[in-house]
């Protein structure tokens, strides 16, 4: 399944078991886009003991995240349409805590999903961080080489880097991103994303995703570049925010009440069987 050609191979555990010391192997031999199948990773959907559903996220690495936008989505077009739950607004458990998914049909298929993904984490410890203080990360400053960048750190769940620039097309993904996601002040690593502000309620995005590299959209990614463009002036609390990615568009709202909403696609590619060597 696809959101914004964020591709994932699903894997439903609700109907078979897989060896926990295995999955990262498998993560990396199903992404294979030679040997294997081609993703940016592996998801699993499985029961939960606290939710109708759990995602679990692998990178295409092997290395497993606590969250993952894009994902979300999928999965819960996934256990909506598979019967896994008959109710339209759903929880899913997710490795970083519980959010609650609205499925919107049309024809009994989903064709878009709302997720309120809850609270962004500030707290630079909690990012994480390193460095002395408890404060948010607004604009500091980092050099690489010659280059100079003013990151905003946003955890979602899972660990967010943002920076601005004037021109997304010139965005130093490529360069930046990977030399930012292993960077020493970010001791689980980061996902990297570049953001140009078109207006108070538009935003282009790039991004480098830790264990994963450039990929076509990242839903936490895009959620933590309007936490950003609210804390650094650009966009308001509580109005819509359109982000352009790669792939397509998604809906953020970062609320007054402090969660954060995303509204976009989920789509199914294929299904099948793959056979382990
Ligand atoms: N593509 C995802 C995020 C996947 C996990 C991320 N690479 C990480 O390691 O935190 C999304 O849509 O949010």
């Amino acid at each position: 399944m696809h959101g914004l050609g964020n591709s994932y191979i699903y894997v439903d555990m609700f109907k078979q078991t897989l060896d926990e010391d295995k999955l990262a192997s498998l993560a990396i031999e199903v992404a294979d886009k030679n040997k294997g199948i081609g993703s940016d990773g592996m998801i699993l959907v499985c029961p939960s003991d606290v939710a109708p559903v759990k995602m679990r996220v692998f990178n295409n690495d092997g290395s497993e995240a606590k969250n993952c936008g894009n994902g979300l989505r999928c999965v819960a077009k996934f256990a909506f349409e598979n019967g896994y739950i008959e109710k339209e607004t759903f929880k899913i458990e997710t490795v970083g805590g519980l959010v609650e998914a609205t499925v919107h049909v049309q024809n009994d298929r989903v064709h878009t999903v709302s997720v309120d993904m809850g609270h962004p984490i500030l707290a630079r410890q909690a990012i994480p961080m390193l460095g002395e203080e408890q404060e948010q990360v607004v604009g500091e400053l980092f050099t690489f080489e010659d280059q100079e960048l003013k990151v905003t750190a946003v955890s979602m769940g899972n660990p967010h880097a943002v920076m601005f620039v004037e021109h997304i097309e010139e965005a130093p993904v490529e360069t930046i991103g990977p030399k930012m996601e292993k960077d020493e002040r970010f001791p689980e690593w980061v996902n990297v994303e570049f953001v140009e502000v078109v207006s108070e309620t538009e935003l282009h995005f790039r991004v480098w995703e830790r264990g994963s590299g450039i990929t076509q959209a990242c839903g936490t990614g895009a959620c933590a570049a309007v936490v950003a463009a609210v804390l650094n002036g650009h966009c308001q609390k509580g109005e819509e925010v359109i982000v352009h990615l790669l792939g397509g568009d998604l809906a953020i709202t970062w609320q007054e009440d402090g969660n954060v909403l995303m509204k976009g696609a989920a789509e199914v590619i294929c299904e099948g069987t793959f056979e382990r060597k």
